[in-house]
């Protein structure tokens, strides 16, 4: 449905060209939900901008059903603008208008008539769960809330796509997951396409299909989203990964870890951090167990979580591994013959 074709975009710079995106291939089907990850300044905002031009590749092509988006004119490019819905980290709410006409005002910019638009706007409210507060003005609403008028006003004109931009980085956690699931509901209901950019893994696991990262510019990895989860291949990727494992562990035990590991690294310590991750028949084997009395390590367990991605259970532990050298390697191989993926997070955390 979208296809990105060697799209570079340059920007004439203060200090000289910036290179925001750099030869980017993408292919993104219908209905899925497609997660595009980096950290800041990796493009990720540039890339999402020029699917609807409103970034300008300098080159390669857009193509969505088909049609080359860096070829049409100014009119045949307004029509097609309004089959691709986008909401913004900041809402980008009139505060002057009311929930109700907030929602309307790209139906009274297409030119529809006044009963036409109270017989769309309706629905939408209904849909976001906004219907109580439509008279009220965005000052008067909750982030989430926002965030919800954001979402009808992006599919007012009934779009095939709907870009997110952020949507979630201004919100508290448990907003953000009310948000997320209001967006996988609109894919599953009205079968929308979304491209979504974030910095944060948790947003893609839970509602991602396929994702891409971004580093510098360029897509570093591709694929399913438990398929990067249980074995990315890129640093940055695994820093993502992470960060995830960092944000969570209480503030004492993190330092205390990374002490441990640099002690490591002057070739003072036995300590090596990993993360296992399992999926099916690997997550009740108690292979942990096993790899003590074998290799005679110390496992210390950091952190732990199962979670489900795209209906499959998925775990993933954080671990502590003291011993020496020639007993991790062997233990690692051990974890990976049976079926679990292991990675060194020395460098990471
Ligand atoms: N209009 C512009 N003119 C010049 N440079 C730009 C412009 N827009 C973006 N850039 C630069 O392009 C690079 C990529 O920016 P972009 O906003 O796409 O990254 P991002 O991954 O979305 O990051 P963030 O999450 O911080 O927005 C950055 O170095 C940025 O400074």
């Amino acid at each position: 449905m979208i296809q990105i074709e060697h799209v570079s975009q340059r920007f004439a710079g203060a200090e000289g060209p910036v290179d925001a995106v750099r030869d980017v291939s993408l292919q993104i089907a219908r209905g899925e939900i497609f997660g595009i990850i980096g950290r800041s300044g990796a493009g990720k905002s540039t890339l999402v901008r020029t699917l609807n031009m409103l970034n300008r590749p300098s080159e390669g092509r857009i193509l969505i059903d088909g049609r080359d988006m860096t070829a049409l004119d100014a009119d045949a490019l307004r029509a097609a603008r309004r089959e691709i819905g986008m909401i913004f980290q900041h809402f980008n709410l009139l505060s002057s208008r009311t929930v109700r006409q907030n929602v309307a005002l790209p139906l009274e910019l297409a030119g529809m008539a006044r009963a036409d638009i109270d017989k769309r706007v309706g629905p939408l409210l209904e849909l976001v769960g906004l219907t109580e507060q439509q008279h009220r003005y965005p000052a008067q609403i909750s982030g989430g809330q926002k965030q919800r008028v954001g979402i009808a006003r992006a599919l007012a004109n009934q779009p095939k796509v709907l870009l997110s931009d952020e949507a979630t980085s201004a919100l508290d956690p448990e907003t953000t997951r009310s948000i997320l699931e209001l967006l996988r509901r609109i894919n599953r209901e009205l079968g929308l396409t979304i491209v979504l950019i974030t910095h944060q893994m948790e947003v893609i696991k839970a509602v991602c299909d396929r994702m891409a990262v971004m580093d510098a510019g360029r897509v570093i990895e591709h694929g399913g989203v438990i398929d990067v989860f249980r074995e990315p291949q890129h640093e940055v990727t695994r820093a993502l990964i992470g960060d995830v494992i960092s944000q969570e562990l209480p503030r004492g035990v993190l330092e205390r870890v990374r002490a441990k590991l640099a002690q490591t690294r002057a070739g003072a310590g036995r300590d090596h951090l990993f993360r296992f991750a399992f999926t099916g028949a690997g997550v009740d084997q108690p292979l942990l167990s096993d790899a003590v009395r074998r290799f005679g390590l110390d496992f210390n367990i950091l952190h732990g979580q199962i979670d489900e991605i795209q209906g499959q259970a998925f775990g993933s532990l954080a671990v502590l591994a003291s011993g020496e050298p020639a007993d991790i390697a062997e233990a690692v191989q051990f974890f990976r013959s049976h079926g679990v993926v292991v990675e060194e997070l020395n460098h990471v955390i």
